[in-house]
């Protein structure tokens, strides 16, 4: 029994050893790269837990260690930067394309297998067959919904006047919400109960939140401490609803195939109709279909829902641009009233683009974006990412870093993206949707909407 005790004594030592040897490569990595270790076991998770607002957080750590730093998430290693060189180095590197295993389980589990949680050959497959629905064929003929949801919003807001401050926020998720349905899926989803008692777009919430909670905590996958935490039942909850919302959908597409001869290619070729064709063609499950829809509507309504909000919550904090902006609008619409916006408009609003560009410069919504190295990657500094490191692009301090932007890099400038201005900075200290090969699917589509 003794001997059994200490043969399993070093059994646990040896395996342990065997751990730290496997990740050496980390720990050697740490001599180059400076970062807060946080707890044995636990790393820096802590503070992601105890500090909601972890910009700040994230922020002392770039003040005390410099623009890339290297900190644990757990037992996983991460290196995190605002350094643009740095950012163009790994958003440029075949070896740096997907996201971490345990953070791609964790949007499957949550939302499912789409885009934005597959690997390698799979992602490069899947990106290839939704690829055409970005087009700018397919985004042009968006615009009637975009000018029909316009004016429906701007007619929420005529209520508005007068009525002294008032949160919009979750007014523009509606909005948005709206939006991505009827671009992504086809369906407007006007008069479906749980779009009408707010649940789905609660659902679609909690599936972001528990989403990034699994992957700053990937212990809580698990389904025993799951189960333990109550996260089981919001997940089954959460996908039940999307299943509601999905299914009707898709089994409606699945009865009136797209009739080659009648319709358009751009209606073809909308996220719904391909993903349609692919589940007809056996190219993809009806739980893929439905993941790859379901994320593209989660990707894309937030997103666009926080844009605006903060671009409003900007015009009204700085009345002078909001001016700029009028009077550009009413240079390049003089009749005003009642009109529909061309894309030849949209062209001519070069002012209103100086803003949103400004506005998403100080808040992406999307603020940072997670890597991991498939291979070792070797950056222009000279340091080497070791194979299986988390990598995570800190968009919301590289479009804030003070050697990139000057020192006032934190004030709202829409002067910042004049061209002779712009022209200065790095081509990687304003990434909103991210760059290179994984670059945002639908960035070309904000910029019509
Ligand atoms: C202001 C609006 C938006 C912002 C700031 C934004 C930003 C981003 C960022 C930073 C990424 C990560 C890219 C990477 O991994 O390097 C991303 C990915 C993605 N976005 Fe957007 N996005 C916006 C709107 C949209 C819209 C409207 C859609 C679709 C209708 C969309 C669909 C997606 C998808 C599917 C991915 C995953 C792409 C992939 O991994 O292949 N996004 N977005």
């Amino acid at each position: 029994m003794m001997f059994s005790s200490q043969l399993w004594i070093a059994v646990g030592i040896l395996a342990w050893i065997y751990f730290l040897w496997s990740r050496r490569r980390f720990y050697l990595l740490m001599l180059r790269v400076k970062g807060p270790a946080g707890f044995p076991l636990l790393g820096i998770s802590i503070n992601y837990l105890w500090n909601k607002r972890n910009m700040a957080s994230r922020g002392k750590i770039f003040e005390k260690y410099g623009p890339t730093f290297l900190t644990w998430l757990g037992t996983v290693p991460v290196l995190t930067t605002c350094e643009p060189n740095v950012v163009q180095d790994i958003l440029l590197s075949p070896h740096c394309m997907d996201k971490s295993q345990a953070a791609c389980n964790a949007v499957t589990k949550t939302a499912g297998a789409g885009n934005l949680a597959l690997r390698g050959s799979q992602w490069v497959e899947r990106r290839k067959q939704m690829n055409p629905s970005f087009r700018h064929n397919v985004l042009i003929s968006f615009l009637p919904i975009f000018n029909e949801e316009a004016k429906i919003l701007l007619s929420l807001l005529d209520t508005f006047v007068g009525q002294g401050e008032r949160e919009m926020l979750p007014d523009l998720l509606n909005w948005s919400f709206r939006v991505a349905s009827q671009t992504t899926l086809g369906s407007n989803v006007k008069e479906n109960p749980n779009f009408i008692n707010g649940a789905l777009i609660k659902n679609f919430n909690t599936v972001l939140e528990l989403t990034t909670l699994s992957v700053v905590l990937p212990w809580i996958q698990n389904r025993t401490i799951a189960t333990l935490l109550g996260i089981e039942k919001k997940i089954t909850k959460a996908k039940f609803l999307m299943d509601e919302l999905m299914r009707p959908i898709i089994e409606e597409k699945m009865k009136n195939t797209p009739n080659e001869s009648q319709e358009s290619l751009p209606s073809r070729n909308t996220v719904i109709n391909r993903v349609v064709e692919f589940l007809k063609s056996g190219e993809l499950s009806y739980d893929d279909a439905k993941g790859e829809c379901g994320i593209i509507v989660a990707a894309g309504f937030e997103t666009t829902g926080i844009t605006v909000f903060s671009t409003l919550t900007f015009m009204a904090m700085f009345p002078e641009y909001q001016e700029a902006v009028f009077e550009e609008l009413k240079d390049v619409f003089p009749n005003g009233g009642d009109f529909d916006v061309s894309y030849e408009d949209l062209q001519k609003l070069v002012y209103l683009d100086r803003v949103l560009k400004e506005s998403m410069r100080l808040i992406p919504a999307v603020p940072l974006v997670p890597r991991e190295t498939s291979h070792d990657v070797r950056l222009s500094n000279g340091i080497v990412l070791p194979k299986g490191l988390a990598v995570s692009v800190d968009i919301f301090h590289t479009h804030r870093n003070k050697d990139a932007w000057g020192p006032e890099a934190d004030k709202f400038n829409p002067d910042n993206f004049l061209p002779e201005n712009i022209s200065k900075i790095h081509q990687y200290a304003f990434i909103p949707f991210s760059k290179g090969k994984r670059i945002c699917i639908g960035w070309l589509l904000i910029r019509c909407n």
